[in-house]
């Protein structure tokens, strides 16, 4: 039995892509072979020497201590895309609620008192409070045009905005996807510095943390709205409030709630909710699922986070998954190694990323334990599975 430890609401649709007959998936759990999470934070939590592969039911891993995971040889995966619609709609939703002052206006209607009568009289006098003004015509500037950017973008050009994006890192796939009427920006700056609206699609890492800083606010346009949809750190939150307090920043929409955020009258938070879709779950939790299930069973690597893609057909016999430092000699010491046993291999795949390589290799006999016993021991060898 293979053991699966959960952390999070993971959806049962893709729980179901493991079966019982093979496989044990519980909160709770001991030695578990591998970890499907969403948010859960794994930073600081002792990596159990059985875990062979991590499974992200979402895209962002800031959550999870990559390095390290590869330092151990293990995969980590994620289900890119899979959540990239909902946010995509939460985002177009973020900006018509600030656009319109839906949530002041709602607070509002929901404290009238009196008749139907009354109740008229007192929306006819008040409701010019709570005019707002409409996207069509209006300026979005998108920074990070991956999964979620590209629809962003996308579903603003077709509401009649003007859009903009900056993204160093672009893909040529997001650029197949984007809509040729978004003008590209010449830098963070020059994107920041022409927009009504920003919204942020980037991942949180070294490079992203405060990214939208006091100096960058303060180019940003009077009355702009910001929407942060990616991640807390990406945002100083008191230089946004200082800009909401000053009336520089018209709205702060973001998804995720902090103390001093939550009392502010002009950011709007919502809980964390972009990719809580019945739809983004199931996709996420199914595609990282199969991704976890063939790495488990066969070895091969999907779109992982931290390793290269390596998938080879399986042939009958015995299959060694073996992940090492990125460093040389190390696929002529392995196989060096099998054929000091005598072994013969029928198929080999080796690639590498950045400084990791991964090599698949199927032999047609059974590999003595002293063989991998070696090939453990070989100096930059990270993980050796026979499969
Ligand atoms: N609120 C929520 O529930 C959700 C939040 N997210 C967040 O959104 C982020 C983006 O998600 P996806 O679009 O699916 O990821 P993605 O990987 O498809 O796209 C990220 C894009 O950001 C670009 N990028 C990286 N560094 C950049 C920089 N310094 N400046 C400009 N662009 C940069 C990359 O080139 C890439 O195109 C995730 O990492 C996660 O933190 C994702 C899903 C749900
Ligand atoms: O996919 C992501 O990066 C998200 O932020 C979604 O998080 P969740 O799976 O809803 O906890």
């Amino acid at each position: 039995m293979l053991k699966v430890l959960t952390y999070d609401n993971i959806s049962v649709a893709g729980l179901e892509r493991l079966p019982r007959d093979r496989y044990e998936v519980a909160s709770e759990i001991q030695h578990p072979d591998a970890i499907l999470l969403r948010s859960h934070n794994l930073h600081g939590v002792p990596i159990p020497e059985s875990v062979k592969a991590v499974g992200r039911a979402g895209a962002g891993v800031n959550n999870i201590p990559v390095a390290e995971y590869s330092k151990r040889g293990v995969p980590v995966f994620n289900a890119p895309g899979a959540n990239a619609n909902a946010v995509k709609e939460l985002v177009i939703a973020g900006m018509l609620l600030a656009a319109r002052n839906i949530c002041e206006a709602w607070d509002y209607a929901r404290q009238l008192e009196g008749g139907d009568d009354a109740i008229h009289r007192q929306v006819e006098k008040t409701k010019k409070k709570f005019a707002g003004f409409e996207l069509a015509g209006k300026t979005l500037g998108v920074l990070g045009l991956g999964a979620i950017g590209v629809r962003v973008a996308n579903a603003a050009t077709s509401l009649g905005m003007h859009v903009s994006g900056y993204d160093p890192l672009l893909t040529v796939e997001s650029a197949w996807q984007l809509s040729s009427s978004v003008a590209r920006a010449a830098s963070i700056d020059d994107l920041i510095a022409k927009v009504d609206f920003l919204t942020l699609h980037v991942p949180l890492n070294d490079q992203t943390r405060h990214l939208v800083n006091g100096a960058r606010i303060s180019i940003m346009r009077k009355g702009a709205v910001l929407l942060n949809f990616s991640r807390a750190g990406i945002v100083d939150d008191p230089r946004v409030i200082e800009a909401l307090d000053s009336g520089h920043l018209h709205a702060y929409v973001c998804d995720f709630p902090s103390r001093a955020m939550l009392s502010h009258p002009r950011a709007l938070v919502l809980p964390h909710l972009g990719a809580s879709t019945v739809e983004a779950e199931e996709n996420c939790a199914v595609l990282v699922a199969d991704r976890v299930r063939d790495f488990l069973e066969n070895g091969n690597i999907r779109y992982s986070v931290n390793f290269p893609d390596v998938v080879m057909s399986r042939t009958e016999g015995v299959r060694l998954g073996i992940a090492n430092e990125n460093v040389p000699k190390m696929v002529g010491q392995i196989s060096g190694a099998l054929a000091d046993a005598n072994l013969n291999i029928l198929d080999l795949l080796n690639k590498s990323r950045g400084e990791v390589a991964y090599t698949l290799i199927d032999l047609n006999t059974e590999v003595p334990a002293e063989t991998l016993n070696h090939i453990r021991g070989i100096k930059g060898v990270l993980s050796v599975r026979v499969i």
